[in-house]
């Protein structure tokens, strides 16, 4: 058995450099721009209004002024300024040259065309041509594209950017006890919840999943789903990973020429993992029991989808104190379903009593994965712990 760091070691080891396409926009959230993005504009393109009022010279800001225009966003006034005069202005509108304040319409005055300034606000009003972003500025590549960097580029009039083509996950789950949910299991049989739930992971994670036909426990059957993952990026198997009569995935990968980069981690859940090459493509096995396959995804899974986008593989780790006391734990890394409260500055997290690895509806209440490191001896309350914090 190997350590959890040294199995996320091999694993990211197995990713494919990224492969760069040119998506619009619309598609390119949450993936890693990997090509810089130059601004073809300026922003904003003129001296902006920051405010509905009065566009006037700060030199006659104390004397009765004329309005002899007006000014709003996308209309423009193209009149010839005079000292003594003020021009109707909109948020957004170009404020006309030879003008250098605005003052906010609820400091004014009016009585037809003639205004008084009654207050005076402190600034001018104006945001000065080229104050947010310039033509040229660039996005370093590097970065992942969040909502606001999405819309910064739209405003930089750049409709199309570099980024890694999503990974194609192929997900094969199997087991003869397995049917589709909305189906009637017969007796013995249970529904398949693991392949849709590590498909959400896969997209959470920015990979594109194709979840396979269910495979049975033959030889027969595990080969066919192996070959309908022909041109996956990734095989994702789950179950068939352990030591039992039927778990078969170890052979028929590696008679699919996986190169085996390790098989059991000295991790709890999830000790019967296995992960390698196979061609171009990697391979990971996911032990069966849910809550297993569901950490071990998140453990190895998605820093290696992650990894393929160009984007920080594995996020750091969070801090919480425990709100309870826990035994010494034993030779392998445990990652224990847990609550988080409010703290004062930390979290505070305990652990479920139960930690059975199949038990989804523990994980499907838990907020996070407490991370013990091998042998960590007994814990008190009050101590520092790490976490990962689990979706919500
Ligand atoms: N003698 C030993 N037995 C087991 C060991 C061991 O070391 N020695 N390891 C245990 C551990 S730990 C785990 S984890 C499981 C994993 O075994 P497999 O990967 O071979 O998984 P399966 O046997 O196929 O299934 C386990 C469990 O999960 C259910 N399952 C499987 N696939 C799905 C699915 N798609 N949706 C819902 N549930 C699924 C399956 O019905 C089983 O109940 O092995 C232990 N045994
Ligand atoms: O290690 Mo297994 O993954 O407990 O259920």
């Amino acid at each position: 058995m190997i350590s959890v760091d040294e199995a996320l070691a091999r694993v990211l080891a197995l990713a494919s450099p990224p492969r760069l396409e040119t998506v619009a926009l619309a598609e390119a959230q949450g993936r890693a721009l990997l090509e810089p993005a130059v601004s073809r504009l300026t922003q904003p393109p003129f001296d902006a209004s920051a405010m509905d009022g009065y566009a006037l010279r700060s030199a006659d800001l104390g004397d009765p002024l004329e309005v002899i225009g007006a000014s709003a966003a996308g209309h423009p006034w193209d009149g010839m300024p005079r000292p003594g005069t003020a021009i109707r202005i909109f948020t957004g509108a170009p404020v006309p040259a030879g003008y250098d304040h605005v003052e906010l319409q609820e400091n004014i005055a009016r009585d037809g065309d003639r205004i008084t300034v009654t207050t005076r606000s402190r600034g001018s009003n104006i945001r000065p041509r080229g104050n947010d972003f310039a033509e040229g500025d660039r996005m370093a590549p590097g970065c992942r594209l969040t909502a606001a960097r999405i819309g910064l580029l739209a405003a930089m009039n750049v409709a199309h950017v570099s980024v890694a083509r999503r990974p194609r996950v192929a997900i094969l789950a199997g087991g003869d006890e397995l049917v589709p949910p909305g189906t009637d299991p017969a007796p013995g049989q249970i529904i398949s919840s693991n392949d849709l739930a590590i498909a959400a992971l896969v997209r959470d994670a920015g990979g594109e999943p194709l979840i396979l036909p269910l495979a049975r426990d033959t030889e027969a059957s595990l080969r066919a789903g192996f070959a309908a993952a022909e041109g996956a990026d990734l095989l994702v198997t789950i179950g068939g990973a352990s030591v039992g009569d039927h778990d078969l995935i170890g052979r028929i990968a590696a008679d699919h020429g996986v190169e085996q980069a390790f098989y059991k981690v000295a991790l709890r859940p999830g000790k019967p993992l296995m992960a390698g090459r196979m061609g171009k493509a990697a391979m990971l096995g996911l032990p069966g029991n849910p809550v297993s396959a569901i950490t071990c995804a998140i453990l190895f899974m998605q820093p290696l989808i992650r990894a393929m986008l160009g984007l920080e593989a594995v996020p750091p780790l969070q801090q919480a104190r425990l709100t309870c006391d826990l035994p010494a734990e034993g030779p392998r890394q445990h990652y224990l379903r847990s609550r988080l409260t409010p703290g004062d500055g930390l979290p505070g997290i305990a652990p479920f009593d139960d930690q059975d690895s199949a038990r989804l509806a523990l994980m499907a209440e838990a907020d996070a994965l407490l991370v013990r490191p091998p042998s960590d001896p007994p814990r008190r309350a009050g101590d520092l712990m790490a976490f990962i914090p689990l979706p919500h």
